[in-house]
């Protein structure tokens, strides 16, 4: 039995990997669940399947959910709480809160010894020099939810990285991938949010419609595999049926497809190196979807992609800029406080303006990730 602990319980990555724990009752059991302020659901979740510990966004709800349920369980509350939650007993931790504030419970995680899902790819933008360095040194395995990582590593599978000559990451394009550049002038939040094939959370939805999320994935990809940015290419492939593919030194490429389902993933990596039956599986056949599609991606249109390659070759505090200034401006767009193409803008403005910092510790991670959201706020409003 493999005990989990689940941080964004109430997330799109959260919901789906209870699911896949609820298909395989025999093989997984929740240990600790850490949400934000769906106390709603949390409380649903603690009911069907009573952890030991919880934690939630507010010391309010966490107050009111202990009062609930007594000493059964231990309740915590804050970024406090989704540490203590990353530090608890358990065999494996499922990473799927969004955005940078993932980067304490990771490293948490790591000095506990447990292989880490992740999911939330921010924490490898943010910080990938000290995540894989700590893994490296604990014996701790990062195993990918995001599911062109997911599939490149299933494309590794018994070959050896050495043989590797390039990753291909596929993108659907995202809510505007036919519109062209001045079509996005003044496009509405709503419209941003309509992902043509995959339902997920708000913020990781902007950053597919930005292409934001694809240079994420890069740098997300170039720390997970150790390949260098010259040798990770981005494919926009609008059907996401080809999950990603890495090409051999012989020329062979290797691709794995699937209907676009995140379960999948989530399984692999909570079950790895096994593979477990999919009881909900409905098959891939090609000749239902008909046709493929690929472009090469325009960088100019996708003014993002380029930003984030550009971080990443850059190294050091980049990331953490790229990221925090990201998020920031999607947050704001999300709100109603500026206009999609700004949140590009923003990002532009912010990296240009951080003087690099070469070795980063955790400390000047922070603070670079305070300082460019106050930043950013101040460039916006
Ligand atoms: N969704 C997808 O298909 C994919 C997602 N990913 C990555 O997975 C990660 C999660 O994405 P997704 O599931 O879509 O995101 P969601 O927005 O759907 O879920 C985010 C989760 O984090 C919780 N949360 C928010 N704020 C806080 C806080 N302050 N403290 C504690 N918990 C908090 C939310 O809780 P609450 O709702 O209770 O407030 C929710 O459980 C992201 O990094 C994303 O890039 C990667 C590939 C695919
Ligand atoms: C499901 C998943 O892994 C997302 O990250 C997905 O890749 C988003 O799609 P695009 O960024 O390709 O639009
Ligand atoms: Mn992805």
């Amino acid at each position: 039995m493999k005990r989990i602990a689940l941080l964004g319980s109430t997330g799109s990555i959260g919901t789906q990997t209870l699911d896949v724990i609820r298909l395989h009752p025999e093989r997984f059991r929740i240990t600790a669940l850490a949400a934000g302020r769906n106390v709603d659901l949390v409380r649903k979740q603690i009911e069907e399947f009573s952890p030991e510990i919880v934690s939630v966004h507010t010391k309010e709800d966490a107050r009111t959910l202990q009062a609930e349920y007594g000493g059964r369980i231990r309740i915590v509350w804050g970024h406090e709480g989704l540490i203590e939650i990353a530090g608890s007993s358990c065999d494996f931790l499922m990473n799927a809160v969004s955005g940078s504030m993932g980067l304490e419970p990771t490293l948490r995680a790591i000095e506990n010894r447990v292989d880490i899902g992740i999911a939330n790819k921010e924490t490898l933008v943010t910080a990938g020099h000290l995540v894989m360095e700590k893994a490296k040194e604990h014996g701790v395995r990062l195993l990918p939810v995001d599911s062109e990582h997911s599939a490149i590593a299933q494309c590794l599978e018994g070959n050896s990285l050495k043989e590797v000559s390039r990753l291909i990451l596929t993108a659907s394009g995202g809510s505007f991938r036919d519109y062209s550049r001045s079509d996005l002038d003044g496009v509405s939040v709503e419209d941003a949010l309509n992902h043509p094939n995959w339902s997920m959370g708000a913020k990781i939805t902007i950053d597919s419609a930005t292409m934001m999320n694809k240079g994420f994935e890069v740098i997300e990809a170039h720390w997970l595999f150790g390949i260098p940015y010259e040798r990770i290419d981005v494919l926009l492939h609008k059907e996401s049926i080809i999950h990603s593919l890495v090409e051999y030194q012989d020329t062979s490429v290797i691709a794995q497809l699937g209907l676009p389902d995140m379960r999948v993933p989530i399984q692999y990596a909570m079950t790895y190196p096994e593979r477990l039956d999919y009881p909900a599986k409905e098959s891939l056949n090609l000749w239902e979807i008909g046709a493929l599609h690929f472009q090469p991606p325009d960088f100019e249109r996708y003014r993002s992609l380029r930003l984030a390659y550009d971080a990443g070759r850059a190294g050091g505090s980049m990331g953490a800029v790229l990221n925090a200034a990201n998020e920031q401006a999607v947050a704001m767009f999300l709100d109603g406080k500026c206009a999609f193409l700004e949140i590009e803008t923003a990002v532009e403005e912010a990296l240009s303006r951080h003087q690099r910092i070469e070795h980063p510790d955790l400390d000047t991670i922070l603070r670079a990730d305070r300082e460019t959201r106050e930043h950013v706020q101040t460039l916006i409003t």
